[in-house]
């Protein structure tokens, strides 16, 4: 099956050799065609070019872009979409004065939704999920890592990588699965962390390992949650099984856990709404990407990562919504991109390469995700009519979107 898109008056994010992740200064480089064709053979981009050599291909199904941006798919490289219930409660709870803090010290918070998900059979929990994904396809992400860590028993954690596991079976996009039984110490080991981190390093561990059902290990590293010595027994113990660490850490408080994620090769390290000067050096020379979530400081009302810190000191930043029930009921990467310009002083061209190339590095697909070039999978974003690729962080809360192409195929 061929499709040519003709016309498209800006053809965004065009490399024709592969790049893994951009940094510092290049992020502000957002390579494009004007007045461009962009022909996608299958599930595949086969080609592209300008207007003044555009092939005739008779069988070829034409889509006319005139006006329109074409740019790839959003890779949202930190969520967790599959989770029961909601907490809305906790949002009018936030409202009336309590901090995300206090509500999680009272049994709410992460505790509340594992409540909520260990008595959510899995066909429930897949029906729910399901409806997330969908949603987030509409809004233009073609790749998406999706985690665990509402479970925090055996039961629940598997139950929870196998809903991930039959969504990426279901749907087209790209999915990677994190396993986060590390996300918070149930009430029961309140006072025996050791106990429940060799539940998960013995018990847990093995039996994700046997039905193959994650790629990554992550651990919320904070204060009150898992210190950096727990995190590094943690990503040791996932080493073992081949997971590769991608790392809560520096959400609410520094206590240099970064260090630890560098030295552990950790792919990505995510939040870092506070940083430090010293995160900042040990995270050059790295291979470890930081993850900013700007819709997380949105909702609970927290810093913005420091990305003009980050970026001007040469690293790179990747961009995610963090979709989950208590920090970021939304997986929408448009408001992410916008957001990022608006609050965190990024320029849309940073902002669309941290939310394109540098998201797909922080999920390790890089090499088939991320932007127009030959060989990559069509996962492809046509917008509707735009004065210019700018319109898309401004006009913030528009749908700019037209459609959305995964593997080739529109998607409803
Ligand atoms: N901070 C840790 N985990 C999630 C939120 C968890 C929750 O409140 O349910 C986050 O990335 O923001
Ligand atoms: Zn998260």
């Amino acid at each position: 099956m061929k499709l040519l898109i003709t016309n498209i008056t800006t053809l965004l994010q065009v490399r024709d050799t592969n790049i893994d992740k951009i940094s510092g200064k290049d992020m502000a480089n957002l390579p494009l065609l004007e007045n461009a064709w962009l022909l996608i053979e299958n599930d595949t981009i086969a080609d592209y070019g300008t207007m003044d050599n555009c092939p005739d291909i008779n069988d070829a199904e034409i889509i006319n872009a005139e006006g329109k941006t074409v740019l790839p798919a959003w890779c949202d490289s930190h969520t967790h979409i599959v989770y029961a219930g909601n907490r809305e409660q906790e949002f009018v709870d936030r409202i009336n004065g309590l901090s995300y803090e206090e509500i999680a010290s009272r049994g709410g918070g992460i505790l509340n939704s594992a409540k909520k998900l260990n008595k959510t059979s899995e066909e429930e929990l897949y029906q729910q999920s399901k409806e997330r994904l969908e949603e987030v396809m509409r809004q233009g992400s073609g790749a998406v890592e999706i985690k665990s860590g509402y479970g925090l028993t055996v039961d629940g954690e598997l139950k929870m990588l196998r809903v991930i596991k039959r969504l990426r079976e279901e749907y087209p996009v790209a999915i990677k699965a994190t396993f986060l039984g590390a996300h918070a110490f149930p009430a029961e080991y309140k006072e025996n962390h050791e106990g429940y981190i060799d539940v998960i390093v013995n018990e847990m561990l093995p039996k994700i390992a046997e039905e193959n059902l994650a790629d990554y290990i992550d651990a919320f590293c904070e204060t009150g949650y898992f210190s950096v010595a727990e995190t590094e027994r943690i990503m040791e113990a996932g080493k073992k099984y081949g997971l590769t660490a991608k790392i809560h850490v520096n959400q609410f408080t520094a206590i240099n856990g970064i260090e630890a994620c560098v030295k552990h090769n950790a792919l990505s390290v995510d939040h870092l709404e506070i940083v430090t000067d010293e995160d900042v050096e040990v995270l050059k020379n790295s291979n470890t990407i930081p993850v900013a979530l700007p819709s997380c400081s949105f909702f609970i009302s927290i810093p913005y990562t420091p990305a003009r810190k980050i970026i001007d000191a040469g690293l790179p930043l990747a961009l995610a919504t963090d979709f989950n029930p208590g920090t970021t009921p939304s997986g929408n990467m448009n408001l992410v991109v916008a957001t990022a310009c608006i609050k965190m002083k990024m320029t849309p061209e940073e902002a669309i390469n941290a939310a394109t190339v540098n998201g797909a590095y922080a999920m390790g697909i890089s090499d088939t995700h991320g932007s127009i070039t030959k060989g990559k999978k069509a996962n492809i974003i046509i917008t509707k009519p735009l004065s210019s690729y700018y319109q898309l962080p401004y006009a913030f809360g528009s749908n700019l979107i037209d459609t959305v192409l995964i593997n080739g195929k529109a998607i409803e």
